[in-house]
């Protein structure tokens, strides 16, 4: 049976960049895709913008939603101190082996705890079953109808803790606007965009910090 995108993706990385090398990895997956077949990574563009929120935070817990081939995983979590830890969370389990294998790869193991299954039923186990007490950072770069009712989900669980931060891709494009519209006008969140342009692309894309207020 002929393979996926995601599996040339990942032959192309096994292939191509340097073992336990994270910068590598992101290179060589920014090549492929920049060159071969697009895909959507965050990318080298808003990965600037990404890695200077996480350098910022410097967080102990992080969380993803949306680990789609581990590009984001690997970025996030070669810039994590030690005993930091990075949850991803991916809902196809094609995607989920392919990830598995890219953060392996890049060496950063260590750092990320790759959970397969929806965010409704991931979330509200994150405290119970993943011992975690509140996130520092959450990226959100899943389904984009899921941004707006995921936050709601994370607060309902207590994930939240004052000074937790969100940085949600892809605002502009495809676009998030429920959750643009419940970010925004919610008092206990301090909103702020990053401009930018969509991962391969010369079209305009941003990114939405927000601040959890508590
Ligand atoms: O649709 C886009 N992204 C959707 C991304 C979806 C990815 O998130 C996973 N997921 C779903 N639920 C969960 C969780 F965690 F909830 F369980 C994880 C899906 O299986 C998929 O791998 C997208 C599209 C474009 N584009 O240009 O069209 C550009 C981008 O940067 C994008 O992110
Ligand atoms: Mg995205």
């Amino acid at each position: 049976m002929n393979q996926s995108k995601e599996q040339r993706i990942l032959n192309f990385v096994l292939q191509n960049a340097v073992r336990g090398d994270p910068r590598s990895v992101m290179e060589t997956i920014d090549k492929y895709c920049s060159e071969k077949e697009w895909a959507m990574n965050v990318g080298d563009v808003k990965g600037v913008i990404l890695d200077k929120t996480v350098e910022e935070i410097n967080p102990s817990i992080a969380l993803e939603l949306g680990t789609y081939c581990g590009y984001s995983a690997v970025r996030i979590a070669r810039l994590l101190k030690a005993g930091a830890c990075l949850l991803t969370v991916e809902f196809n389990p094609e995607f989920a082996a392919i990830a598995k294998q890219m953060i392996e790869f890049a060496g950063v193991q260590d750092k990320v705890k790759l959970l397969q299954g929806p965010s409704e039923v991931i979330i509200p186990q994150l405290k119970k079953k993943y011992e975690v007490d509140t996130l520092d950072f959450v990226f959100l770069d899943h389904w984009k109808d899921r941004y707006a009712p995921d936050t709601i989900l994370l607060q309902e669980c207590s994930l939240l803790r004052k000074g937790s931060v969100l940085l949600a891709d892809n605002i502009i494009f495809p676009g998030a606007p429920e959750f643009i519209k419940y970010i925004r006008n919610n008092p206990r969140f301090q909103c702020s965009t990053y401009p930018s342009h969509l991962e391969y692309m010369k079209v305009q894309d941003a990114m939405e910090k927000a601040v959890f207020l508590g």
